[in-house]
């Protein structure tokens, strides 16, 4: 459906992105994610057509989007970052105006994703707050049932009601057979939906990994509560072992670490002594995420990530 190879776009001396390569597959949804200014909408609008690579190559639908860009627009249900419409127009004209453009959407079908999203089809766009607007973005990009839909951060303004709604419209367009192509700067809205996750930073993909392969790769937080004091040498050099702390309770000691990889090294350690409690969880999808954005995972990790 997209891909994307080793493409680079320098806004004069500003990089916008760095020999980027990535591919979406029919029918799957693949969420982007980044901090501001990593290069998400720079991404989209060369998908779209809109800007030119530096260097590189894009196929988007099996075409060079600047090539065939009527078809291809034609083809997409795209959501732009700072959706802009005719403001004087009403929600529901606006919308059978832009469904015209795309061959034509039946009302009823207009109809029913406004009464989802909770969208007043017979109000001015210029009259609705921010959320509505995009609400009216949403209904534009998903109305024709396109084969590929492109959103970047589509749930800007939404409550996290709409969210939520939103969310559903894009499982169930995966349902359908439709790619989705999601941009976001939370881990935590893309997951719920997300066949896969893409990383970037600073322009360069730095991870992509399905959402089950990132919650394998996230560390473990552990806790240990001992009777009795224990000395932080029998642990700090455990393999796996970092942000290892040991503080004095009423009862004994309390470790907290982080663990990567196997357990064993530290549960023998920590066996040697009379345990009162014991947890272990993983570290959340957006702790990772925020390691990744604060190059705390560097490149060497994405290295050993498959990038597809
Ligand atoms: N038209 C432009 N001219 C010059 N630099 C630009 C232009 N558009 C984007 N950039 C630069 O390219 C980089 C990537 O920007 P981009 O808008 O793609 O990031 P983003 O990930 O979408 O960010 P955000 O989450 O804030 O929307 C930034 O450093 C930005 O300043």
């Amino acid at each position: 459906m997209i891909e994307l190879s080793e493409l680079t776009k320098n806004y004069g001396s500003r990089r916008g992105l760095t020999e980027l390569s990535l591919q979406v597959n029919a029918g799957e949804v693949l969420g982007y994610l980044g901090p501001n200014g990593a290069g998400k909408s720079t991404t989209i609008r060369l998908m779209l057509g809109f800007i030119r690579p530096t260097s590189g190559v894009l196929r988007v639908l099996g075409v060079d989007p600047r090539a065939d860009a009527d078809d291809v627009h034609r083809r997409i249900g795209y959501l732009a970052g700072d959706f802009l419409v005719d403001s004087r127009q009403r929600a529901g004209e606006c919308l059978a105006f832009l469904g015209n453009l795309r061959g034509g959407v039946p009302a009823q079908r207009i109809g029913e994703l406004a009464d989802r999203l909770e969208l007043d089809l017979s109000a001015r766009i210029k009259s609705l707050s921010k959320g509505n607007r995009q609400k009216v973005g949403l209904v534009q990009a998903f109305m024709h049932r396109p084969e590929l839909l492109i959103l970047d951060e589509p749930t800007s303004g939404l409550d996290p009601l709409m969210q939520q709604t939103f969310l559903e419209m894009v499982t169930e367009a995966r349902d359908h057979g439709q790619t989705v192509f999601m941009s976001s700067h939370i881990m935590n809205e893309v997951e719920s939906v997300a066949d896969r996750v893409a990383i970037i930073r600073d322009g360069r993909l730095i991870a992509t990994d399905t959402v089950a392969g990132l919650r394998a790769r996230s560390l473990l937080r552990v806790q240990i509560e001992f009777a009795a004091p224990v000395a932080p040498e029998e642990f700090a050099a455990l393999p796996g072992i970092t942000d290892l702390t040991l503080t004095s309770t009423a009862q004994g000691a309390l470790l907290t670490c982080r663990l990567d990889g196997s357990p064993d090294a530290l549960v023998k350690a920590a066996a040697r002594h009379t345990i009162n409690a014991l947890r272990a969880d993983n570290q959340d999808l957006e702790e990772l995420f925020h390691a990744y954005y604060t190059g705390e995972h560097s490149a060497q990790d994405a290295e050993t990530n498959p990038i597809a």
